[in-house]
């Protein structure tokens, strides 16, 4: 069964559309250049309702000892998902600090890439494979773009992963079929605007996931 998360949530029913239609990750992005910022504490107001139903994912870019300090203590994710330039070392810091998992944020467009993969096998509970961001872009994810999947094929990883970037309910089925993936990850394809998630497309795309 391919498992989901669900990125970049900030309101209590597109919440409930991802924990009802069996996402099993939900993320909070807590990083304020983002239409989908959350600040720490309003974060952990509205995610509580998942906890135990879905794993609590804080979506974090280079943080510093203090806000990942910050992040733990009141929103108390189950996995901090490291978005930005951080090393394997720093990742180690973050799950030493948080006491949380980690899941790191590779940026892909070609087979170099993947230099860095066998870096990662002691720290990350889970590599998440996005698409390198287009030049000139404001953010290191979210932005709907993916890469060539058939780069993942017959691909020997060190942990479980996710594949991100660009998916929608349209194109999940061809998008796992192709890079086979056990786990998907999506944000600006269920939304009707930049940072406004839609429980529609949730559900499509959830949908989607289940037949796959
Ligand atoms: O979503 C954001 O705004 C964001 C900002 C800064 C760092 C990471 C961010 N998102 C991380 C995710 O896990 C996204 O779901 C992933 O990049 C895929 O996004 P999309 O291509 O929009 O589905």
């Amino acid at each position: 069964m391919t498992l989901t998360k669900i990125c970049g949530l900030t309101t209590p029913d597109t919440l409930d559309a991802a924990l009802d239609g069996g996402a099993a990750f939900v993320g909070a992005v807590v990083f304020p250049k983002s239409p989908r910022h959350i600040p720490p504490l309003h974060a952990a107001t509205l995610f509580d309702r998942a906890r135990g139903r879905a794993k609590i994912v804080a979506v974090l870019v280079d943080p510093d000892d203090a806000l990942l300090s910050e992040v733990a203590l009141i929103l108390r994710p189950d996995l901090i998902q490291l978005h930005g330039h951080e090393t394997p070392q720093r990742a180690a810091e973050a799950r030493r600090l948080t006491g949380a998992g980690i899941i790191k944020a590779l940026p892909i467009r070609d087979e170099a890439d993947f230099a860095s993969v066998a870096d990662w096998a002691d720290v990350a509970d889970h590599l998440l494979f996005d698409a390198k961001p287009p030049k000139g872009a404001d953010l290191p994810g979210g932005v709907g773009a993916s890469f060539d999947w058939t780069l993942m094929r017959n691909r020997a990883l060190p942990a479980n992963w996710f594949l991100a970037g660009g998916l929608s309910p349209e194109n999940l089925t061809e998008a796992v079929r192709i890079s086979g993936a056990p786990m998907v990850d999506v944000s600006s394809g269920v939304e009707s605007a930049p940072g406004v998630k839609d429980p529609d497309l949730i559900h499509a795309f959830l949908k989607a996931v289940s037949r796959s």
